[in-house]
This record gives structure tokens, sequence and C-alpha cells, in this order.
């Protein structure tokens, strides 16, 4: 329990530590160590760890999340390609979560959502074997009705809505994009899904995605990993988690300065 979370979960933060390992294999060091980064981060607030192991490796590595698996106190979120490579891993390392998402190997990073409607045979395949090995299921997909209501009849009980299009967005966008991914949250919980979000949101953007009611997770790596730059690793965690809950609840926070 994070001392900055009221009795109950507000809204869970979790971590994704994929660019601490971006930066270790820069130079192919053992340092920064994200599994060092994962325990720190979960004593600093966070309700999970996230990390993504890309077909590439171009970060996480099979290894990182084997190691990791028995040391988290809270949970592991493991994202994942529809891959046979992929999902057998996953029930070989049995995290309490996998969320299937999208992957091309020339992409920088994630760029939509994972397409259910059109891939639903493979993606329902997936579920099952996850759901068989007694693994939470997420869907990681854009906020469209459709593929929301895809989610629900392949099996998953998870959706994660991507807010890549909401981070990028700008000026009126930004307003769009946002009702969009609220109308998205109503939508999957109506349906009785429990509706996560993620993807390029940063210490200010964020705000109005916590704000969202029937939200339960935001899961947030890029923006954390570059603050910890300045601000020490566990002061950035503990940060975002405070303008999440401070932002659920409607009250204001204002970072001390260098926090
Ligand atoms: C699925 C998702 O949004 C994150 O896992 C994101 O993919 C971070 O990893 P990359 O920066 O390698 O895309
Ligand atoms: N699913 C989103 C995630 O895990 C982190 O994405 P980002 O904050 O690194 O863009």
């Amino acid at each position: 329990m994070s001392f900055l979370q009221p009795a109950g979960q507000v809204i869970d933060l979790g971590v994704n530590i994929d660019h601490i390992a971006t930066v270790r294999n820069a130079r192919g060091t053992t340092y920064p160590d994200p599994l060092r980064a994962a325990l720190l981060a979960e004593q600093a607030g966070a309700d999970l760890i996230t990390l993504h192991l890309r077909e590439d490796r171009r970060h996480i590595k099979d290894a990182d999340v084997l190691a990791l698996r028995p040391l988290l106190a809270t949970r592991m979120n493991l994202e994942a390609a529809v891959t046979r490579e992929m999902i057998d891993f996953a029930c070989q390392v049995k995290p309490q979560d996998v969320c299937l998402v999208p992957e091309r190997r020339e992409e920088v990073t994630t760029e939509g959502g994972l397409d259910v409607v059109r891939y639903y045979n493979e993606v329902e395949a997936a579920v099952k074997q996850l759901k068989e090995e007694g693994i939470r299921v997420s869907l990681f997909i854009d906020a469209d009705a459709r593929q929301i209501e895809a989610a629900a009849a392949v099996g998953a009980t998870v959706i994660e809505l991507h807010t890549g299009r909401y981070a990028e967005a700008e000026g009126n966008e930004v307003a769009h994009e946002l009702e969009r991914i609220k109308l998205g949250v109503h939508e999957g919980a109506k349906r009785g899904l429990r509706v996560n979000a993620g993807h390029g949101l940063h210490y200010t953007n964020v705000q109005p995605i916590a704000a969202i009611p029937d939200l339960h997770e935001l899961n947030i790596g890029h923006a954390i990993v570059a603050h910890a730059l300045f601000a020490g690793w566990e002061n950035a965690v503990r940060e975002m988690k405070a303008i999440m809950v401070a932002a659920r609840l409607g009250v204001s926070y204002a970072p001390k300065a260098g926090a």
C-alpha cells in the first residue's frame, strides 16, 4: 500500500521498465538493472510492473522477465505480441497479467492498438491458452467501439486503451481524443471489462486521463524514465502516482520543485 493511496485502490500505476533496459543495452553493461528499478518502483508506490518483451528484444530480454517474475511483491504485466513464441513464453513465465499488443519490427514504438476484429481467431486462441494457465489477459486496443466489442467477445476480461493519439494530439484535437478515450472507458465498463490505459502519458497529459472514472490502471514508462534522469527514479514514480491519485480525487497537486 503506497503512503499516497487512500483506503482502497483509487487508480493503479503500472510502471513500465522497458527503457531502463534501453539504457543498459546501449553499452551492453549490466547496469542500470531493470530488476532493481522494478523493486524500487514498487517501494515508491507502483501498483504493478509492466514490461514489453518485443520480438527483437531491443530492450527487455527473456532473462529479465524470468528473473523478475519471482521477485515482484506486486504483480507483473507482461506485454507481448500474438505469436506462438510469445504466448508459449508467457505460459512458461505465468505472470499475473499478459497484455497482448501489436508489433511491427520496424516501428519506433507501439503505433496503434491490436486489431482484434481482423485477427479475431488468432487472438481468441491466444486468450484461451493464456487463461488456461490462470493468466489474466488484457488487449491493447484503440478506443474504438468495434474493437472493444470484439475484445469482450474474444474472452478478454481487461482492455488497455491506447492513449498515443491523445498524447500526440495538438490544439483542438486534444479534447477530441480525450473524449474518444472517455467514451471507450464507458463502452468497456458497460461490457463488464476492466479498463486500463497507456502509451505516451507524461506528468501533465496524465491528469485528464487519470480523472476518468471507471479507469482502473495506467501503464506509464518512457516519461517516468525520462523524468528520473533529473528527479531520481523513486521520486519520479512517487510523483506520477501522486499526480494520478490527486487527479482522480479532484484535488490539486503541485509537485515541489525537483521532486
Ligand atoms: C504497448 C506500449 O504502449 C508500451 O509497451 C510501449 O510499446 C513501450 O515500449 P516501446 O517504447 O518499445 O514501444
Ligand atoms: N502500455 C503502455 C506502457 O506500458 C508504457 O508506454 P509508455 O509510457 O512507455 O509510452
